[in-house]
């Protein structure tokens, strides 16, 4: 892959248009699919996406389209951006037009409701001849959208899969690291969101900084176990995908995750909200945390609160009143 390919994206919400971006100040021919016409013509007659980005004034040079034929034909590189929730089902409707050269990029963050795959796992049935590798790390779209620095892991099994895309993907202001360890990056991407809804939520209740602080670091304890079990290594737990996403969305109010976990916490609506994915992944955490007899007691927390099983008074005096044990 050379540095002038052609990068489609899957996609046209907040963090596809800021991939799209990223993808044409990087100097490649870019081309975003979104099912909605208003964004498309926003984005080609504007430069701008009102209803997910604000005001941002994108790149010159991105090419919208709600025709996915134009936008996948010959691309050299796929970046699906399609919620977890929305994945299998868009991703089998435009499975035919995908270029079987062209590596798949997913920067979906999220465990499949029901079924409990990782996302590589789900695609990889809906496109079983097709390179898979995750995007993961701390990044807000308007951070990216805006061209702010941003660093990144991109993981696939196949090393020089992941070295290509990295180089591919690396640009003046968006630093790629790639790693094989594909597992390990899903997890992080996947787990943090819940961890925030957590964190969110003690914020909202108002229990102060050293508890969030508290909840943090025995979050990353639960995820740390988790990656363990699934094989994923301890350095990309450690790396931006794990720790640097959980630090970057348990601390700011311009997570989805975070500000649905500070509603929850203030007794707010949660009706109408903008997507965060760890609402329907936080069951299925919790289920994979029983599967494999894993002690993650704040996932399961925020698990059972979402199903309405224990209020959030409950879940507070049950993680502070659990039996004393090790810090491990
Ligand atoms: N917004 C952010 O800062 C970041 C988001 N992500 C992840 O990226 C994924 C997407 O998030 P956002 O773009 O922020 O969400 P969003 O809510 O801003 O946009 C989602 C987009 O997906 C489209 N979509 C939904 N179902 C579709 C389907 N069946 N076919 C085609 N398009 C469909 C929607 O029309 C919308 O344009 C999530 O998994 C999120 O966790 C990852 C890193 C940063
Ligand atoms: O993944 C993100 C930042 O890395 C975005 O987080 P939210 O989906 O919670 O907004």
């Amino acid at each position: 892959m050379s540095k002038d390919t052609k990068i489609a994206v899957l996609g046209g919400g907040a963090w596809g248009t800021a991939l799209a971006a990223m993808a044409v100040n990087n100097g490649h021919e870019t081309w975003l699919y979104a099912r909605d016409a208003e964004t498309v013509a926003a984005i080609n007659e504007r430069r701008q996406n009102p209803r997910y980005l604000g005001d941002i004034l994108l790149p010159h040079g991105i090419r919208s389209s709600t025709d996915a034929k134009a936008v996948l034909e010959k691309a050299d590189a796929v970046l699906v951006v399609i919620p977890a929730q929305s994945m299998r089902q868009a991703l089998s409707g435009l499975a035919d037009l995908i270029p079987l050269q062209a590596p798949i990029v997913l920067c979906a963050k999220g465990i499949e409701r029901g079924t409990g795959r990782m996302m590589s796992e789900l695609v990889a049935e809906i496109l079983p001849y097709h390179q898979i590798a995750a995007l993961s790390g701390p990044s807000f779209a308007s951070d990216v959208a805006r061209g702010l620095p941003t660093a990144v892991t991109i993981a696939a099994t196949d090393a020089a899969i992941a070295d290509r895309l990295a180089a591919l993907l690396s640009g003046p202001s968006f630093r790629c690291y790639s790693t094989t360890d594909l597992m390990g990056v899903e997890l992080g991407g996947a787990l943090k969101n819940v961890l925030a809804l957590a964190a969110g939520a003690s914020t909202g209740l108002g229990l102060g900084a050293s508890a969030q602080a508290a909840l943090v670091t025995r979050g990353f304890a639960e995820l740390r176990r988790i990656g363990e079990a699934l094989g994923a290594r301890p350095e990309t737990i450690m790396g931006l995908s794990g720790l640097g996403d959980l630090m970057l969305t348990c601390s700011s109010s311009q997570s989805r995750n975070y500000s649905y976990g500070l509603a929850l916490g203030r007794g707010e609506s949660l009706e109408n909200r903008p997507l965060a994915e760890g609402v329907a992944t936080a069951p299925m955490a919790a289920e994979l945390c029983r599967k494999h007899n894993i002690y993650a007691p704040i996932i399961s927390a925020v698990a059972a609160l979402l199903a309405g099983r224990i209020t959030i008074s409950d879940a507070v005096t049950a993680l502070i009143n659990r039996p004393l044990k090790s810090e491990d």
